[in-house]
C-alpha cells in the first residue's frame, strides 16, 4: 500500500503504540521496567498474530481494509470550516500589507509627517499585540467561534472607519480597531483549525492559515499597485476593501460550529459529539471523543483547577517547556527579519538596477508572490517532512540567504561611488547631504539621495542632494528634482541604495531568503503553537506566543532604520543572520516532532528535560501504520521490522 494512501488511515494502533511507549516510560520510572517490557511484547505479539491470521484470509481482507478507509476520507466540511477561519489569516496579511501603498497616497492628501506615518503603521501592530494577549482569556471563557466572529466584526468596522475617514485622527482609530481584530484572529484561528482537524491533516490545515496570511499580503500589494494610479481617494479603496472577506467570514461563521474540544471542556458533551461526527464523516468518533474526555479529566487531576492559567502553566514543567518552545519559535521568526526583508524589498530591487518607481511597486508584489507560493510548498511538505525537519531546513537556508544578502550590501558599500559634484543649495539652508564624499554615507542618511549619470556601468557626475519631502522618488532641488525631465536627460536618482556592480548579490539573497523562509519559518511557529499545549492551557499558550510574535514584529521593524544607521545595512542583515543561527541551536535542541500525534498525546513530548530533542532525532524515522477493520485490528504496513521488538 502506498505511503500516501496509508496517510489517510485511522490511527488506532499507531496511537496505541504511542500510548504503550508512554506507558513504558512511566513504568520504567516506577522501577518496573522488566515486567512492562514483557507486557508490551505480549501485546505486540498478539497484534502480530492477529495480522498473521488476517494474512491467512489474504487479499479479501486487504480489499475490505482498502474499501473501509477509502470511505473514511476526511469530509469536505473540515476543509470548509478551515478555509472560512483562515479568512482571518487573509485579513491579517491584507491589513498589515496594504498600509505601505496607502501611505504613499495618504501622506500627500492629508499632509502626514513622519511621526503620523509611523503611528498609522505601528498602532495596528501594537494593538494586535495587546489583543492577542487578551484573546487568551476571551477564548477560554467564550470559545473559539465567538472570538472569530468578534475578529471579523472588528475587521469590518475598522475597514468602514478607514474608508470613510476625513482626518488623520479617525484613520488612527480605524487602524487600532483593525489591529485589535488581527490580534484576536492571529491567536484564535490556528487553535480552532487544530482542534477540528483530524491528526493526519492538522499540520497541513493549520499551515493553510499562514498561506492565507501571505496570500493576503500578496493581494494587498496588487491592490496597492492598481490603486496607486488613482491619485485621489485611492487609499479609501485600498483600506476599505478588506470589509469584503471580513463580512463573508462573519456570515459564514454564524452557521459554523464551535470547537468540539472546547465544548467537551465546558461539559457540553452532546453538542460536542454531534459536531465531532459531522467533522469526521462516517468514521467512528468514540475513540477520539473518549481520549479527549479522559485527557481533560486527567489534566484536571494532575494540574488542579485553582489559580490563573498562566501561573499553572509556569509551575507545571511540561506546559512551562511547551511555552518556552512556542514563544521562542515566534521570537526567532521575527528576529530573522522577515518583515524588514519584505518592507525593504523595493529598495533591494532598486539597488539591483530597477529604476522605474512603478516597476518597483510591481516587483514588490512579485516578492510577496514568492513568499506566498513558497508557503504553499510548506503546506505540501509539512505532513511529509514533519515540523522539526522542515523548520530546521528552512532556518538554515534563511541564515545562509541573510549572509548573502548582507554580503551584497557589504560589497556595494565597499565599492561605494564617490560624490564628485557639490552644487550650492538654492534655498541656502545648510543641508547635511552636501557633506558626504561617498554614496555610502549619503544613502544611510534618510534625508538624502544620490543624483548621478552612468558612463557604461560606472557612476559619474554624482551629487548628494536632499530628498523631496513629498516623494522619495526625486530630489528637493537641482538636476534630479523633476522626474520627467531628469529621466529624459539620462540622469538617475538613488534613494536608500548605491548603484554598484554587486547589487545583484542582494537580489539573489532576497529571493533565496523568501524561498527558504516561506515554507518553514513562516508557518511552523503558528502551526506548532496550535498543537503543543494541553487543552486547559491552549488559549493562554497561544495568546502568549502570538503576543511575543507581535511584540518582536514591532521591535524589529521600528529599530531597523536605527540599526542600519549604527551598523549599516550589511551590519543589520548580519545581525539577523546571527539571530537565525541562535534560533537554529534553539530549535535543534528544543523542538520535538508533533507530526501525526493526537493533540492529547503531545503533552507527553514535553515530559523530558527541556532541549533534549536533538538527542532523540534517530527515532524519527520509525513508523508503524495500522487500521481497524470491523472491530479487529489489521496490521496494514510496517516500514521498519525493528519496531516489533
Ligand atoms: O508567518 C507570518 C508570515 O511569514 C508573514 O509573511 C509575516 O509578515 C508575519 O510576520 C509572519 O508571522
Amino acid at each position: 500500500m502506498s505511503r500516501k494512501a496509508s496517510d489517510n488511515v485511522e490511527y488506532t494502533l499507531r496511537s496505541l503504540s504511542n500510548l504503550m511507549g508512554e506507558k513504558r516510560r512511566r513504568q520504567q520510572a516506577e522501577g518496573a521496567a522488566g515486567s512492562a517490557a514483557a507486557g508490551e511484547r505480549s501485546l505486540i505479539a498478539a497484534e502480530s498474530c492477529s495480522s498473521l491470521n488476517s494474512a491467512a484470509s489474504g487479499a479479501e481482507l486487504e480489499r475490505a481494509a482498502r474499501r473501509q478507509f477509502q470511505q473514511d476520507e476526511t469530509p469536505g466540511f473540515v476543509y470548509v470550516v478551515s478555509v472560512f477561519s483562515a479568512l482571518g489569516g487573509f485579513l491579517f496579511g491584507y491589513d498589515t500589507g496594504v498600509v505601505s501603498g496607502a501611505l504613499l497616497l495618504l501622506k500627500r492628501e492629508l499632509n502626514l509627517d513622519a511621526l503620523w506615518q509611523e503611528l498609522l503603521v505601528s498602532s495596528t501592530v501594537g494593538a494586535a499585540a495587546l489583543s492577542a494577549l487578551a484573546g487568551g482569556v476571551l477564548n477560554g471563557l467564550c470559545g473559539r467561534r465567538p472570538c472569530i466572529l468578534l475578529a471579523s466584526g472588528l475587521f469590518t468596522a475598522g475597514a468602514g472607519v478607514l474608508a470613510a475617514a476625513r482626518d488623520k485622527e479617525t484613520l488612527l482609530g480605524g487602524r487600532v480597531v483593525v489591529g485589535l481584530g488581527i490580534g484576536v484572529a492571529s491567536m484564535t484561528v490556528p487553535v480552532y483549525i487544530a482542534e477540528v482537524a483530524p491528526p493526519h491533516l492538522r499540520g497541513r490545515l493549520v499551515t493553510i492559515n499562514t498561506l492565507f496570511i501571505t496570500g493576503g499580503q500578496f493581494f494587498a500589494s496588487v491592490v496597492d499597485g492598481i490603486f496607486s494610479y488613482l491619485a485621489k481617494d485611492g487609499w479609501r479603496y485600498m483600506l476599505g476593501l478588506s470589509a469584503v472577506p471580513a463580512v463573508i467570514q462573519f456570515f459564514g461563521f454564524l452557521f459554523l460550529p464551535e470547537s468540539p474540544r472546547w465544548l467537551i471542556q465546558k461539559g457540553q458533551t452532546q453538542r460536542a459529539r454531534r459536531i465531532l461526527s459531522q467533522m469526521r464523516g462516517n468514521q467512528a468518533i468514540d475513540e477520539e471523543y473518549d481520549s479527549i474526555k479522559n485527557n481533560i479529566e486527567e489534566e484536571e487531576k494532575e494540574v488542579g483547577a485553582a489559580g490563573p492559567v498562566i501561573c499553572r502553566m509556569l509551575t507545571y514543567p511540561p506546559t512551562r517547556r511547551a511555552l518556552i518552545v512556542g514563544c521562542g519559535l515566534q521570537m526567532f521568526q521575527q528576529l530573522s527579519g522577515i518583515n524588514t526583508v519584505m518592507y525593504y524589498s523595493a529598495t533591494i530591487l532598486q539597488m539591483s538596477g530597477v529604476q522605474d518607481d512603478r516597476l518597483a511597486i510591481w516587483l514588490a508584489a512579485l516578492t510577496a508572490f514568492i513568499n506566498f507560493i513558497f508557503t504553499l510548498v510548506g503546506v505540501w511538505l509539512v505532513e511529509r517532512m514533519g515540523r522539526r525537519k522542515l523548520t530546521l531546513g528552512s532556518l538554515t537556508g534563511t541564515a545562509v540567504a541573510l549572509i548573502i544578502l548582507a554580503s551584497g550590501f557589504l560589497l556595494s558599500a565597499q565599492v561605494s561611488p564617490r560624490v564628485t559634484l557639490n552644487p550650492p543649495d538654492p534655498s541656502h539652508q545648510n543641508s547635511t547631504c552636501t557633506k558626504y564624499s561617498y554614496c555610502n554615507g549619503c544613502m544611510l542618511d534618510p534625508d538624502c539621495g544620490l543624483c548621478y549619470k552612468l558612463n557604461k556601468s560606472s557612476v559619474v557626475e554624482s551629487s548628494c542632494i536632499p530628498v523631496d519631502k513629498d516623494s522619495t522618488m526625486k530630489a528637493a532641488w537641482g538636476r534630479c528634482s523633476n522626474e520627467t525631465v531628469f529621466k529624459k536627460e539620462d540622469l538617475f536618482w538613488a534613494y536608500n541604495f548605491c548603484p554598484t556592480p554587486y547589487s545583484w548579490t542582494a537580489l539573489l539573497g532576497l529571493i533565496l531568503y523568501l524561498i527558504f523562509f516561506a515554507p518553514g519559518m513562516g508557518p511552523m511557529p503558528w502551526t506548532v503553537n496550535s498543537e503543543i499545549y494541553p487543552l486547559w492551557a491552549r488559549s493562554t499558550g497561544n495568546a502568549c506566543s502570538s503576543g511575543v510574535n507581535w511584540v518582536f514584529n514591532v521591535l524589529v521593524s521600528l529599530t531597523f532604520l536605527h540599526t542600519a544607521e549604527y551598523l549599516t545595512y550589511y551590519g543589520a542583515f548580519f545581525l539577523y543572520a546571527g539571530f537565525a543561527g541562535l534560533g537554529l541551536v534553539f530549535i535543534y535542541g528544543c523542538l520535538p516532532e508533533t507530526k501525526g500525534k493526537k493533540l492529547e498525546e503531545i503533552e507527553s513530548l514535553f515530559e523530558n528535560r527541556l532541549c533534549t530533542c536533538g538527542m532523540s532525532d534517530s527515532d524519527e524515522g520509525r513508523y508503524i501504520e495500522y487500521i481497524r477493520v470491523k472491530g479487529s485490528n489489521y496490521h496494514l504496513s510496517d516500514n521498519d521490522a525493528s519496531d516489533v521488538e
